[in-house]
């Protein structure tokens, strides 16, 4: 194929191009959100149910239950663990699990801490310590350290640190708190927000897994949305993910039955999630709850002011000025005294499977207050999976669309948007994924076959960022211990990340994505050969992206200067895929060429790569 493409005409590449959609779909507690500890305030569990126990287990001789504390450490967390020796000699404690395990890594300085307390106090008080630590299950002990106690009936909090000497490549590993039961005899104590922390992104408090972390910021995320997607919703309105119950201290966070059907913890709350998102430099995209629920009912219109203010609320924890807004108090005395930058608030989340109620009146009530109160910011418009552009009042500018397909339509939508008509609507593909074969077998993981597909739909994103602000793949992550939806761009166990063949393609795509995009030459739609070229401005490289379902070669000219070249090919055979087992199956691979008046070059068939000059 030849390929002529300008070295001026065009148009410019928005950063916010290539992001990232967030939502905890077995993905924030237990994976990006850095917690250790599973079910470590007994939030949303029922008192002296073994679910309510989740992640516990005693250790020695020894008895635990949740209990409905009779003097809680905060209205959020009435809940406890009540421990009790049942012998007077030896070590005596509880174990957690964490989630589906606990990284031992050597050099690591893990920061826990926990409330503690005893109900009914001896007359004589008694001083002892406690152990906490990380051991194996047959109790070969890799760190611990002491923490002293007096017995109160008051809430205590303890505070610790231990660092480990060596790396342990398995994660069945097991955090204890123990005490020498000869210390204290057979008495009761209570336990709660039991927490332990590994190093964190940006050395944050209460902040994000680092690999993970360091993951996403190698593909130069231009945005992140959150908090969803369905997590958004809830099953009800009183379901909801309602920010106002995920700021302030982890004591006043009382957790919620997430829409995913398990409890979120919300220690990644509104804060934590703004100021990660502002430490890997990107755009938030942020959501607001706007009345759709999941068992498909909508909040009644004279009903919807409740959150509308909710919503009004939430921008200005975000945005507000902390002298004068109270929400944005609240931000100020978590540590961020001035706002976060924030432009894009989504209102809901694919609300088209309300059928009617976005379009009579949820989207007008809440884009005519929250524009009344934030004429600045930009909303965007939420739409069910697929669909024309909606009707709505006022005209949004803004819309997410959201698509979920086989390789074959991916290929043959390479040049879905450029029949779009340029009038003011800017495009969010807020969603997209091969999620099937074409056969439509489901994937457990993103194979090539699907993953190029999806590079030849992105030469789409990258000639028609004119009018497409924004794209993410999605799920972004999940554990690949509990998975609820597949595939998933990322899987992680807890000392490790499968980096899918889907994840290296957004990845070329959103480093090569340039700032400006040079009109070529184009292929028609189901070709075996897509390409786009952008331009970086400041290095003056020229990025010629490439996806290719079969064996072909390409000419392109290539303007004065460039002699020498470098390219990255993702290719593999079909159907391979990373996984547990085999996760490096495919990778990308670097080469370099020599560049001049043309590029000559061939591909294999299912491959995307880049090739770099520069002018
Ligand atoms: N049903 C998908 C659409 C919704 O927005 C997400 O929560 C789900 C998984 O990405």
């Amino acid at each position: 194929f030849d390929v002529t493409f300008s070295t001026t005409s065009g148009h410019k590449v928005p950063s916010t191009l290539y992001g990232l959609m967030f939502e905890d779909i077995n993905s924030g507690d237990g994976g990006l959100y850095a917690e250790l500890i599973q079910n470590r305030a007994f939030q949303q569990v029922t008192p002296g149910t073994s679910a309510a126990l989740t992640a516990w287990a005693t250790l020695g001789s020894a008895s635990i239950a949740v209990v409905k504390s009779s003097s809680p450490v905060s209205t959020a967390l009435p809940n406890a663990l009540s421990f009790k020796p049942t012998a007077t000699s030896g070590t005596v404690g509880f174990t957690n699990d964490g989630y589906f395990g606990i990284p031992v890594t050597a050099g690591w300085k893990y920061t826990g801490s926990f409330f503690y307390r005893t109900p009914t106090p001896p007359a004589t008080k008694i001083s002892s310590s406690f152990t906490v630590g990380l051991r194996s299950t047959s109790g070969t002990v890799f760190t611990s350290t002491t923490v002293p106690f007096t017995t109160s009936s008051s809430w205590q909090q303890a505070t610790f640190t231990f660092t480990a000497s060596s790396t342990q490549t398995s994660v069945t590993n097991l955090f204890a708190l123990t005490v020498n039961a000869a210390t204290i005899g057979e008495l009761t104590m209570e336990f709660t927000l039991i927490s332990l922390f590994p190093p964190t992104f940006n050395n944050r408090a209460n902040g994000m897994r680092v690999d993970i972390s360091e993951a996403l910021l190698a593909m130069d995320p231009g945005f992140f949305r959150f908090p969803g997607g369905n997590n958004l919703e809830g099953q009800t309105p009183a379901q909801r993910w309602a920010w106002e119950s995920t700021v302030n201290s982890l004591v006043d966070r009382p957790g919620r039955l997430g829409t995913w059907g398990y409890i979120n913890t919300d220690g990644l709350g509104l804060y934590e999630y703004l100021q990660w998102i502002e430490d890997m430099g990107m755009e938030p995209i942020m959501a607001v709850f706007a009345g759709y629920t999941l068992n498909g009912a909508s909040v009644a219109q004279n009903s919807l002011q409740t959150y509308i203010t909710e919503a009004i609320n939430q921008i200005n924890f975000a945005i507000g000025d902390a002298s004068s807004n109270p929400q944005a108090a609240i931000r100020s005395a978590m540590g961020h005294p001035e706002p976060f930058d924030l432009t894009y608030i989504e209102i809901g989340n694919e609300d088209f499977f309300s059928s009617t109620t976005y379009t009579n009146y949820r989207w007008s009530a809440f884009v005519d207050a929250l524009s009344a109160e934030f004429p600045q910011l930009h909303y965007i418009s939420t739409s069910a999976t697929s669909g024309s552009v909606p009707k709505l009042t006022p005209a949004p500018t803004y819309w997410d669309l959201h698509i979920y397909s086989n390789p074959n339509f991916f290929i043959n939508g390479a040049f879905n948007f450029d029949i779009l008509p340029r009038n003011g609507l800017q495009f969010f593909q807020g969603e997209y994924a091969t999620t099937t074969q074409n056969s439509g077998a489901t994937l457990a993981y993103p194979f090539i076959d699907g993953s190029i597909a999806e590079a030849a739909y992105m030469t789409g994103f990258d000639r028609n960022s004119d009018i497409v602000f924004a794209a993410s793949y999605a799920p972004l992550l999940s554990s690949v211990s509990s998975i609820q939806w597949t595939p998933d761009l990322i899987n992680f166990s807890p000392n490790s990340l499968i980096l899918s063949t889907s994840y290296y393609v957004q990845k070329l795509f959103s480093v090569y994505k340039g700032d400006f995009y040079l009109t070529s030459t184009t292929n028609t739609a189901s070709s075996p050969v897509q390409w786009s070229v952008t331009r970086d401005t400041a290095t003056s490289q020229y990025f010629l992206k490439r996806y290719h379902s079969e064996h072909c070669s390409l000419h392109a000219p290539i303007h004065p200067a460039s002699t020498a070249g470098t390219g990255t090919i993702l290719t593999a055979a079909p159907g391979t895929m990373n996984t547990p087992t085999k996760p490096t199956a495919a990778v990308p691979s670097n080469f370099s060429f020599t560049a001049g008046k043309t590029i000559t070059y061939n591909a294999p068939g299912l491959s995307l790569s880049v090739l770099v000059v520069v002018s």
